[in-house]
């Protein structure tokens, strides 16, 4: 199992700061959800924890600096999923998943059969066996949401980012997904950190939060304490309702505002100009 600490991160994209002094610290075999309004800043954390974004601090993993490590040493510690990729539309499902394996294999070498097996079983586990050998740009936008997944899966990292692994999915793949990620969490200790626009969906499976508002910190801390009416009304201008579930963790419901009071019907008033005779002596 491996722990992810991120110290005083910090992003500026086109000039602008993006984020500012991010910290978060996740124990090994846990889970935490970053949320926060639209343009928070959500995936431009993601992305600068896998370096994939020029930014000053640090990300730690089992308190070894990442920037000191290779790009192959990294991708064996840390896989990612990022939102939308662009994907190489004539690649297979198959190929484009066993990209996965890419940091075990050596220079000028081929992916073996243990290769092929692993990123068998992703596909199966992830319900793209029968997609295997289509090309990516025949799949429809939830397909290619779980073989982005997949690929990361491959990699058989300890530390997995996921960028909103479930916005493109019907309601039964999102429990598929979440499901299985949880299971892989469980069984060989995964460290997971993913973004998540559904608070029910994070509360659900995320073991402690980040919220984030205009790129920086608003709140951290285990999910009861940050899926709370108030913050979610502070921070993303909803009307929410926080309930508990029966498993006791919260359940984030969309309440309507209260309508205006319909604005009453005058009774008839002949002297009314609207009425006809007006209001003439
Ligand atoms: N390449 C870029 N150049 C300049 N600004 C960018 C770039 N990418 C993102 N931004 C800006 O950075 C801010 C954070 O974007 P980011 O995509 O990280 O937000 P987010 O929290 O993931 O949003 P969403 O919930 O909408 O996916 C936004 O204001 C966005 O417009």
């Amino acid at each position: 199992m491996s722990s992810i600490e991120v110290r005083e991160l910090s992003v500026a994209l086109d000039g602008r700061p993006v984020l500012s002094e991010i910290g978060l610290s996740v124990r090994g075999g846990e889970w935490l959800a970053i949320i926060g309004p639209n343009g928070a800043g959500k995936s431009t954390l993601l992305r600068a924890m896998m370096g994939l974004l020029e930014a000053q601090g640090e990300v730690l993993i089992d308190g070894v600096p990442v920037r000191s490590l290779k790009p192959k040493q990294r991708a064996r510690l840390m896989a990612y999923a990022p939102q939308a990729p662009l994907l190489p539309a004539g690649l297979s499902v198959f190929d484009y998943a066993l990209l996965g394996r890419t940091p075990y294999i050596s220079y000028l070498g081929r992916e073996g059969e243990h290769d092929r097996e692993i990123t068998g079983s992703v596909l199966e586990r992830l319900d793209l066996s029968a997609f295997a050998a289509r090309p990516l740009g025949h799949l429809s936008g939830g397909e290619r949401q779980r073989v982005v997944l997949a690929r990361a899966l491959v990699q058989r990292a300890p530390v997995l980012l996921l960028d909103e692994p479930t916005t493109a999915l019907d309601l039964g793949h999102q429990q598929q997904v979440l499901e299985l990620v949880d299971r892989l969490r469980l069984a060989d200790g995964l460290t997971v950190v993913t973004t998540i626009h559904d608070l029910s969906l994070a509360g659900q499976y995320a073991d402690s939060m980040l919220l984030i508002d205009g790129g920086r910190h608003a709140a951290s801390g285990p999910v009861k304490e940050v899926l709370t009416e108030s913050l979610l009304a502070r921070h993303f201008g909803a009307h929410v309702r926080v309930d508990q579930g029966h498993d006791g963790r919260p359940l984030v419901n969309l309440i309507r505002p209260a309508t205006p009071e319909p604005v009453p019907v005058p009774v008839h008033d002949p002297t009314h100009p609207a009425n006809g005779s007006g209001s003439q002596p």
